[in-house]
């Protein structure tokens, strides 16, 4: 049975899939998702729903630049039809009918007549039957036009119909066939449409094979599978045999063997064509640790927890060491505050959580392990020096994180300090302090003097309170790590902020593959306390090892804890095994067509601030309606090991133009897959991003020569053809090579080797200074005195 996949609809139709879904289920046809397949019965009624009404001249000049085929509006020329709640202006109907849709039925079935398309009518029970036998034979041979999705209709040689209804009220001619459809509602249960596409007389079954199928066990209505299966344990599931689901793949187009694991998705489909259920196995771990979700109810407001970005000495340091300073100079009892990670300030009976390491580096890098730990960041610009290069960074990476910011306006207390000019420069970002009809906070702070530092405070608390930050603090903690270390008196240490619950002296906590059962914790003063609410920050000790920065900690049973170390502990093996599955411009295009990637994240490092901004500019405006291309973060220098973090956070490529990675930046990105790629040529960029969106991104080869051989006979070998007998002159000659007969210094063929031998043993390679007998594949016009040269093609890897 033909299939066609939503994604390929919505494609056809000129729409998101994710409004082809809803729009389907709006109709009644029951697609999941994207993947979903339908009939062709469906997509014809579909398409015939979404008929668009307007005439040419509605659709607005460049609307759709795309540059895909696929996409662009062709003007429906049809006569005029009545709106459906599902029409889309300017979309144009790309499955254009033969027939007219308003025409009455018995006219239609006269057009078709005269067409030669409809033949015998056969009269099947209560079904009709229509087939096209004894049809011209000059219309079913004729080549119909070939559109993307209707593929599949097309190639059928007929279409037949069986239709259980009473009476049929619609009818589409496809290919030359004519397919009628009863328009009601798709659901499975409801419709009794089948399209059969097998044109040949319908087969009886053997009593023999009859007999089998009955002993078969029924199939099941609803299946449990993991990510993966092997097509085998599918067929035993669906009660099938192997060879069954095989074919069914190979229908699909996936060649799989009995023995090859399908991945969820595709047994999915496979089981929606015995009309099975799947449902997806839930993993062990969350089996073992389920996700707790709070009840509105029970969240209690916390404190915000604050991160302070900004450019290399403009004082974000300064302005850590001010605040916590001044707070315990409020005179709050503990003392000297120390060094761990994190700390919490008193403002008017709120409290403030800073996270204590400046820079876009740690909070990039917790970003990157999946800890979206900060709810405010205080940009730090000095009023003296203005935007620079890291205060633009920060803001890439503030936007990429989404987090609500504010600007500190530092060091006003300096004589050249211009805080005008920084409220201006900033404009040029789209930030524009409230003042100015934007909408960004702006406070002037001198980090030395303490000027403005309790406003600024003041501002972060009514930022967190637009925010309704809370959390639930009865309820077993969840947190992340924000510093670890393994101290020499203590063992392994880490700073815990507690995101939701409360975490107590004595709980027991998992952090990737360790364990903590909690001995003692320490506040930011160093005062102990026995238990850490939401938004707090705690030193935990106990743990079996040093956790990891960024790693999520959770409170739960020992016994649980020990199982799941060990579930990890195992995951981790195998994933060392597995390659890292991040976005490369390559592979953009698989996941683009699984419509996993629609966007294609892009960081962008140069020698120039004016071909940065061309080449931003010539990205984006490469965007269609399908694909998306943001560039996060564009800046003059190096490539970092910041934009690796940045990359790995947002899963987007690097391109450096004109700039080389730093060495460690280079390692970290291969450590974590990340794709760099170096041009100096702008359009080559373009080229590349524009070839991975088109899916053409192929990889380079280089020639690699080989060496050289002289033809100083030839001979006629019966079934072989003429093989030239060669005296290799220079280098080597392979027996898997590619070659090019040169004489007289000129190209006369390209291409490969089909025998090498010396004497009379095959071999797989001759050195320079012997004889050897070399076949070309498909040459037979070798002449003494030719020169065979051998050479390899090498695949260049694109990146670096
Ligand atoms: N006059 C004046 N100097 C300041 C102020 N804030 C910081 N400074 C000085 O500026 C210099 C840099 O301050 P830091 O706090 O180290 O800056 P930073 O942004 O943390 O720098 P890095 O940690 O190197 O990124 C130091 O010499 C500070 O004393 C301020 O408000 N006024």
């Amino acid at each position: 049975m033909a299939k066609i996949r939503v994604h390929e609809l919505a494609k056809e139709l000129g729409l998101s899939s994710k409004e082809m879904v809803n729009i389907l289920q709006d109709m009644g046809i029951d697609v999941k998702n994207h993947m979903s397949t339908m009939e062709d019965s469906q997509v014809i009624w579909v398409k015939k729903q979404l008929k668009p009404v307007e005439d040419k001249t509605q659709i607005p000049e460049g609307e759709n630049n795309d540059v895909s085929v696929e996409n662009r509006i062709r003007p429906d020329d049809r006569p005029e039809q009545p709106h459906t709640s599902y029409e889309k202006k300017g979309k144009r109907d790309v499955f254009p009918s033969a027939s007219a849709p308003n025409v009455p039925l018995s006219a239609q079935e006269d057009n078709r007549e005269k067409s030669g398309v409809a033949g015998q009518n056969k009269q099947n029970n209560m079904k009709p039957k229509r087939d096209g036998k004894g049809n011209n034979m000059k219309e079913r041979n004729k080549k119909p036009e070939k559109r993307l999705g209707d593929r599949d209709l097309i190639k059928s040689d007929s279409v037949e119909i069986i239709d259980y209804s009473d009476k049929i009220v619609d009818e589409e001619k496809i290919g030359g066939k004519i397919v009628k459809i009863k328009p009601t509602k798709f659901k499975k249960d409801e419709t009794k449409v089948e399209v059969r596409k097998d044109y040949s007389r319908p087969q009886k079954k053997s009593k023999h094979k009859k007999k089998k199928e009955d002993d078969n066990k029924p199939t099941p209505e609803i299946i449990t599978i993991e990510d993966n299966i092997t097509v085998r344990e599918l067929a035993e599931k669906l009660n099938k045999t192997p060879a069954e689901i095989v074919k069914k793949l190979m229908e699909l187009g996936t060649m799989a063997s009995i023995n090859q694991v399908i991945d969820f998705d595709t047994a999915e489909i496979v089981a929606s064509l015995y009309e099975v259920k799947v449902q997806r196995e839930i993993p062990e771990e969350e089996k073992l640790l389920q996700e707790i979700v709070d009840d509105e109810s029970q969240l209690k407001p916390r404190p915000p927890v604050v991160t302070v970005m900004g450019h290399v000495d403009h004082g974000k340091t300064s302005l850590l060491d001010r605040i916590r300073k001044s707070n315990v100079a409020l005179g709050e009892a503990g003392g000297i505050t120390q060094h761990i990670g994190a700390y919490q300030v008193n403002i008017n009976d709120s409290k403030i959580t800073f996270i204590d390491t400046p820079g876009h580096e740690a909070f990039t890098a917790m970003r990157a392990r999946g800890a979206n730990v900060t709810d405010i960041v205080v940009l730090v610009v000095a009023a003296d020096d203005g935007v620079m290069p890291q205060t633009v960074e920060a803001i890439n990476h503030i936007r990429a994180a989404g987090v609500p910011f504010i600007v500190a306006v530092n060091k006003i207390d300096k004589p050249e300090a211009n805080p005008e000019r920084v409220m201006q420069q900033l404009t040029e970002y789209n930030i524009v302090p409230e003042e100015w009809g934007g909408d960004t906070i702006f406070v002037p702070v001198s980090a030395k003097t303490g000027q403005g530092i309790d406003n600024l405070l003041e501002m972060i608390l009514l930022v967190a309170e637009m925010q309704e930050l809370k959390a639930n603090p009865d309820r077993p903690a969840e947190g992340v790590v924000i510093e670890s270390k393994l101290d020499k008196g203590r063992g392994p240490v880490a700073t815990v902020l507690v995101q939701k619950g409360t975490l107590h002296v004595g709980d027991c906590l998992v952090c990737g593959s360790n364990m903590c059962k909690v001995r003692a914790m320490m506040d930011d003063k160093g005062r102990r306390v026995e238990k850490a609410l939401p938004s707090m920050p705690v030193e935990v000790m106990g743990w079996s090892d040093v956790p990891e920065a960024g790693g999520k900690v959770i409170a739960c049973d020992e016994k649980i804890a020990k199982q799941i170390v060990e579930l990890r502990l195992n995951e981790k093996k195998l994933e060392e095994q597995k390659k890292s599955s991040r976005v490369s411009l390559d592979e953009f295009f698989k996941h683009m067509q699984d419509a996993e990637v629609k966007e294609l994240n892009v960081i962008i490092k140069g020698d120039v601030q004016g071909s940065i901004e061309a080449l931003s500019q010539s990205l984006q405006r490469l965007s269609t309606d399908e694909v998306k291309v943001n560039v996060i973060h564009a800046a003059v220098g190096a490539i970092s090991e910041t934009d690796v973090m940045l990359a790995s956070a947002s899963n987007a490529i690097i391109i450096g133009f004109n700039v080389r990675p730093e060495s460690k930046a280079r390692k970290h990105a291969e450590e974590e897959g990340i794709d760099v790629r170096l041009y100096r040529v702008i359009y080559e960029v373009i080229d590349d991003v524009k070839k991975a969106m088109a899916g053409l991104l192929e990889p380079e080869y280089r020639e690699k020569y080989l060496g050289r051989a002289e033809v100083r006979a030839t001979f006629r070998v019966p079934n072989v053809g003429i093989v030239a007998g060669c005296y290799v002159v220079e280098g080597k000659i392979q027996r898997n090579a590619n070659v090019r007969v040169l004489r007289d210094g000129v190209v006369v063929y390209e291409g490969v080797i089909s025998s090498l031998k010396r004497f009379k043993d095959d071999v797989r390679e001759v050195a320079e200074n012997y004889e050897c007998g070399i076949g070309i594949k498909d040459f037979n016009d070798i002449k003494v005195n030719d020169i065979i040269e051998a050479y390899t093609l090498e695949e260049v890897p694109r990146q670096l």
